[in-house]
């Protein structure tokens, strides 16, 4: 009897027992998302909203409605890189124009005076060409006119095209760093840094230029190493999922630059993509910061991999005002091309000639417009063409 007495006390426990862990409704974490950098550099994942268990098989009488799932945005498809040039070139024809029209107003005039000429080198100099340039271009074409002495329009267009070309140097290699290399029988993305003042347009500039690198069917990581500016980051990683590419982050505003560098490099690597593309801030005016804060980003870089490509973003609306900002980043970081941005809004499309003979680098992308497939890699003839209209 006293046994039967106890089973029933322990059939009670058992069921008050089920009935209560029955009404439990688990909570689940899962870890996943975005890729961000932690304080020491490790990466860390995280950001991913909670989730709730599937209310339909869920225990428990409770139903909990969900939102429903948010759909992934779907992936743009950046526009074919070849003839990007031909195609913003009305654009650059509108804003270059002055310059090529000024000189071919005034080739045409029967007799070229001194005075002629004088407005010739004005011309030349206020679109930014440079002084040296600019008097070795007058005197090639002082030169052709009177040898050859023809005055029509088309002889005169094809011979002021020639001299500008040659002055844009056709025979610099603008071909972009771009491609994996072998390191000790491994295969290692192509790393590219992005450097420049700030305002330039480098964010934009990586932004763009992932895009021309999927549009040319490559794997693509971006490093947000510009953790001064809190939005870049931001801005980066929106540009980024537009075309399904990742970006690693820092989740800490002022996080070490060179941490977030080197976990995109190695994310990089460790993924297998082709090419890593690397924003920096662009807030240190002195000489001796900037020095330390790209070398020490350089170093940790190659430590992972080779750097292929140090890019120099500069504002072509700033003219010769920028030349200065543009040698301090040329002694500094070792910078291996140019990219010029907002050449669309300024007449002073010169300095594309000025900035290479200064740095003694090639222009290698010309930013030509705020759309995301405004960037074009640079083709001298196009240039030209676009500046006589
Ligand atoms: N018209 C025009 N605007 C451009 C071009 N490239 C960039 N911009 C604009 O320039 C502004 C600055 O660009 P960002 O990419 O934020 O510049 P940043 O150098 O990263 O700036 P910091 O992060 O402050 O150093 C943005 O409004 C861009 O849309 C271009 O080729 N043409």
């Amino acid at each position: 009897m006293t046994d039967l007495l106890w089973l029933w006390i322990v059939l009670g426990v058992l069921l008050v027992a089920a009935a209560g862990s029955a009404l439990v409704v688990p909570r689940l974490r899962r870890r996943g998302g975005s890729r961000t950098s932690g304080p020491d550099g490790g990466t860390a994942v995280e950001q991913e909203p909670e989730r709730t268990t599937d209310p339909a098989t869920a225990p428990g009488p409770q139903v909990v409605p969900t939102a429903p799932a948010p759909t992934a945005p779907s992936l743009e498809t950046p526009a074919p890189v070849a003839g990007r040039m031909v195609r913003l070139r009305d654009r650059l024809a509108r804003s270059g124009s002055p310059l090529g029209a000024r000189l071919l107003t005034v080739l045409s005039r029967d007799h070229l005076t001194e005075d002629d000429w004088d407005e010739l080198e004005e011309t030349l100099l206020l679109a930014d060409i440079g002084a040296g340039p600019a008097g070795e271009l007058l005197e090639a074409l002082r030169t052709r006119v009177r040898v050859e002495g023809a005055k029509d329009a088309a002889t005169v267009r094809e011979l002021l095209r020639a001299e500008l070309l040659t002055v844009v140097d056709p025979t610099m290699d603008r071909t972009l760093a771009t491609t994996p290399q072998q390191v000790d029988g491994t295969t290692k993305p192509a790393v590219v840094l992005v450097v420049g003042v700030n305002g330039t347009g480098k964010t934009t500039t990586v932004g763009k230029l992932a895009r021309v690198l999927v549009a040319e069917g490559r794997s693509v990581v971006l490093g947000a190493a510009d953790t001064f500016r809190a939005a870049a980051a931001d801005q980066l990683t929106t540009w980024g999922a537009r075309v399904g590419v990742e970006t690693v982050r820092s989740d800490r505003e002022g996080a070490d630059p060179a941490a977030v560098a080197f976990d995109a490099v190695a994310t990089g690597a460790r993924d297998g993509v082709d090419v890593v593309l690397v924003d920096t801030a662009g807030r240190l005016q002195n000489k001796a910061g900037l020095m330390d804060e790209l070398g020490k980003i350089t170093r940790v870089i190659t430590r992972e991999a080779p750097l292929g490509e140090v890019l120099l973003v500069l504002d072509a609306t700033t003219g010769q005002n920028g030349m200065q900002q543009a040698k301090v980043f040329g002694e500094v970081a070792g910078v291996t091309g140019i990219v010029l941005t907002k050449l669309d809004g300024t007449a002073k499309g010169g300095i594309v000639v000025a900035v290479q003979r200064e740095l003694g680098v090639p222009v290698k992308l010309v930013g030509l417009g705020e759309g995301p497939d405004d960037l074009a890699p640079f083709d001298p003839e196009d240039f030209v063409d676009g500046l006589l209209g």
